[in-house]
């Protein structure tokens, strides 16, 4: 009896790079479907964390890796160019308003790409300071926990100068004000204290979303993005989950009447492989050489995963999918709302969604505990997802874009189950024991 892929995993690799809820063990993957090493097939609610854009073995990812791997165009665009990284900078170039203003940058994750912005602001404006939101996820590297916000960040060194804000919730509002005019307010007597010129750049996320998938209310985007024009600070979007179609639209900000100076992008654009971009304009992104580069950046058979992803979100009309099926979603999570008193929100845009579970009674206390043995208690039932949020207590829903509607209807049963469960008691404290989670 060979050893079981989940004990040979804890015994090779370390928990450093873990983040474990439940004794997951993949053996392959089609469609929204993963299949476990026992050959159990689990519905992938979370789509690798936003990561498996179109889902596990895409016809058009495998053909477009295939032929990319079969004849290499090199290996990174570090000192060669190669056709794919180029093509895929064209097409992500011709997504993005404005023409002939912006670049690319390539790398392998949002962390990555989150830290290289930060630092190539900093070298193109002179300026040092940086301007982010509490519960921000930009990365788990020294440079982009400096201006991240999540409690998984807490311990690491923030950046210099760093000014932090509280992000606009709804749901949870600062100074009880839920139009976010308060945080504006704040953010403009922040910038009376502080010296001109001192802020290089605003990181912000459309959707907030391992802090908890909070959509800001309508319109605080394009009024912060105008507070930071008046101070020519450039604004940074931060769309590695939640781009690309996800939201209902191409880019997330097309929601928000505003067009950032710096879009990130990574997770879904390379479909499972590691591929992240920056489009930021040239004085940022030719403001130096070897400043930001890592040996296989822009490699050819990521990039052409990228190209495969873009041109299959073009061609499916997955954005607009995402949309309507975020529509049935969300509308059958509000039903669940109904039935199930742990749910305290139901909230997010397309196919980015987010159940924040509170204690039952109205008082919106966050309940982790029960968070962490639904998601067990989903997995056991045949579905993956996970929980993030400040408190730990927001289920985020971010399927492949492909997943079908049945599909949906299926992991929505489950979860009714699962509610049902623990609600009745069914799911001991124990469950959870072993796994650290976040
Ligand atoms: C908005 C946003 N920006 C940047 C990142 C960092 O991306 P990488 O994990 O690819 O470095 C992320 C990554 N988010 C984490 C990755 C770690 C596990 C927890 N879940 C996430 O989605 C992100 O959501």
């Amino acid at each position: 009896m060979t050893e079981a892929l989940y004990e040979r995993d804890g015994k090779a690799i370390g928990s450093l790079q873990k983040l474990r809820f439940f004794p997951l063990a993949v053996a392959g993957g089609k469609g929204a479907t993963l299949i476990e090493e026992s050959g159990r097939e689990l519905i992938d609610f979370s789509g690798a964390w936003g990561a498996a854009s179109l889902g596990y073995g895409h016809p058009a990812i495998v053909e477009a890796v295939s032929r990319a791997v079969a004849n290499p165009a090199g290996a990174s665009i570090l000192s060669a160019s190669n056709e794919p990284a180029v093509a895929l900078a064209e097409k992500l170039l011709a997504s993005f308003p404005g023409k002939g203003t912006h670049k690319i940058w390539f790398g392998h994750s949002g962390s990555d790409a989150n830290e290289a912005v930060s630092r190539a602001v900093m070298e193109a404006t002179g300026r040092t300071g940086l301007v982010s939101f509490t519960g921000a996820y930009h990365g788990c590297t020294i440079g982009s926990m400096a201006f991240s916000g999540h409690t998984v960040q807490a311990g690491a060194a923030k950046a210099e100068g760093l000014l932090q804000l509280p992000y606009p919730d709804p749901y949870r509002p600062y100074r009880d004000d839920p139009s976010g005019d308060a945080v504006l307010k704040l953010f403009r007597a922040k910038l009376r204290e502080a010296e001109p010129k001192s802020f290089a750049a605003a990181f912000i996320e459309p959707i907030l979303s391992d802090g908890g998938v909070i959509v800001p209310p309508e319109g605080f985007l394009q009024k912060f993005a105008a507070l930071c024009r008046e101070h020519d600070i450039l604004v940074v979007c931060d769309e590695v989950k939640v781009g690309l179609g996800r939201s209902g639209k191409l880019h997330c900000f097309e929601h928000e009447g505003f067009v950032p100076d710096i879009l990130v992008l990574g997770k879904g654009l390379g479909g499972g492989l590691p591929l992240s971009a920056v489009i930021a304009p040239k004085r940022i992104l030719d403001c130096a050489s070897a400043f930001a580069m890592q040996t296989l950046q822009g490699n050819p058979i990521c990039a052409a995963a990228g190209l495969a992803v873009l041109d299959t979100i073009e061609k499916e009309g997955l954005s607009d999918a995402a949309g309507q099926k975020g529509q049935v979603l969300h509308r059958k999570l509000l039903q669940l709302a109904d039935k199930h008193a742990l749910i305290g929100d139901v909230r997010g845009r397309g196919l980015a969604c987010g159940v924040e579970l509170v204690k039952q009674g109205g008082s919106r206390v966050p309940v982790k505990r029960e968070t962490a043995k639904l998601i067990y208690r989903a997995y056991e039932l045949g579905l993956v997802l996970y929980y993030v949020g400040m408190s730990g207590n927001v289920l985020e829903i971010t399927p492949p874009l492909t997943i079908t509607e049945d599909e949906i209807d299926r992991a929505i049963n489950i979860l009714d189950q699962a509610f049902a469960d623990i609600s009745n008691g069914l799911v001991p404290d124990s469950i959870t024991e072993g796994f650290a989670a976040w």
